[in-house]
């Protein structure tokens, strides 16, 4: 684990605009160039743990559910674009008992990932009352993205997928459908957030802007991943 935190130094340039500095960060087992915080959010048992060690080990926890406690922390580093970027990943406890715990580390997240279960219509519920949690405890400019999980279990689905795309277009935040067993979208979601937070970090003022639901759609059809959802 790198004992140096990731140096995005803020400069200002000529004309005034606030730029991101990189610089090459190093340690014995991790190299990177840039880094961001990320949550994963969303009701116990939607599998928040599992889509991180699916992403950070491409393994499946399965067997019994064992909640979190309280907050850990997990990181990965990816190839944007020519760049090392290390994702900070907070897996929170989604038991409401934890829930002041975790408001304290909404301030300097800058990506949440908000889940739900497509067999818990419940934890689908809940997902405006965790927007408006969002909404009072984290930075204006997070991105967020919604993930419907356990995509693979298509015979206890209780949430349609329209459903949860009808609601991501209202809250105008991308989406997808995961599953931390098989493995779909899981990498593609950490993905398209990695870019588009390195984009907004980088971003010169004539480079066309990053879009983040035509890279997710674009990569979805070419995964061919929309067949297993
Ligand atoms: N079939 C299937 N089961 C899953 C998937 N993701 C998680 N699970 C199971 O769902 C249960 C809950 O998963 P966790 O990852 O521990 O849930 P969590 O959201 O971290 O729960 P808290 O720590 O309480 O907030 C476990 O029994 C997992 O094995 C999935 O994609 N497919």
């Amino acid at each position: 684990m790198s004992t140096r935190k990731a140096s995005l130094t803020d400069k200002q340039t000529k004309n005034g605009t606030s730029k991101y500095v990189l610089e090459r960060c190093a340690s014995i087992n991790e190299y990177y160039d840039i880094a961001f915080k990320v949550m994963l959010l969303g009701d116990s048992a939607v599998g928040k743990t599992c889509v991180l060690v699916r992403f950070k080990d491409g393994a499946f926890l399965g067997g019994n559910f064992i909640a979190t406690v309280g907050i850990d922390f997990r990181n990965k580093v990816v190839d944007v674009d020519n760049l090392k970027v290390k994702l900070q990943i907070w897996d929170t406890a989604g038991q409401e008992r934890f829930r002041s715990v975790t408001h304290a580390y909404y301030r300097d997240a800058q990506a949440l990932l908000l889940l739900y279960d497509i067999t818990s219509k419940s934890s689908f519920d809940n997902i405006r009352a965790w927007l408006t949690e969002i909404h009072d405890y984290a930075q204006k400019d997070v991105v967020i993205m919604l993930l419907g999980n356990k995509s693979d279990m298509a015979a206890e689905r209780v949430v349609k997928m329209e459903e949860g795309e009808k609601l991501a277009k209202e809250y105008g935040v991308p989406f997808m459908e995961t599953s931390a067993k098989t493995g779909v979208n899981v990498e593609l979601a950490f993905l398209a957030i990695a870019k588009e937070l390195k984009h907004r970090a980088t971003q010169q003022p004539n480079e066309p802007k990053f879009q983040i639901h035509d890279y997710i759609e674009s990569q979805k059809h070419k995964s061919g991943c929309c067949s297993l959802v």
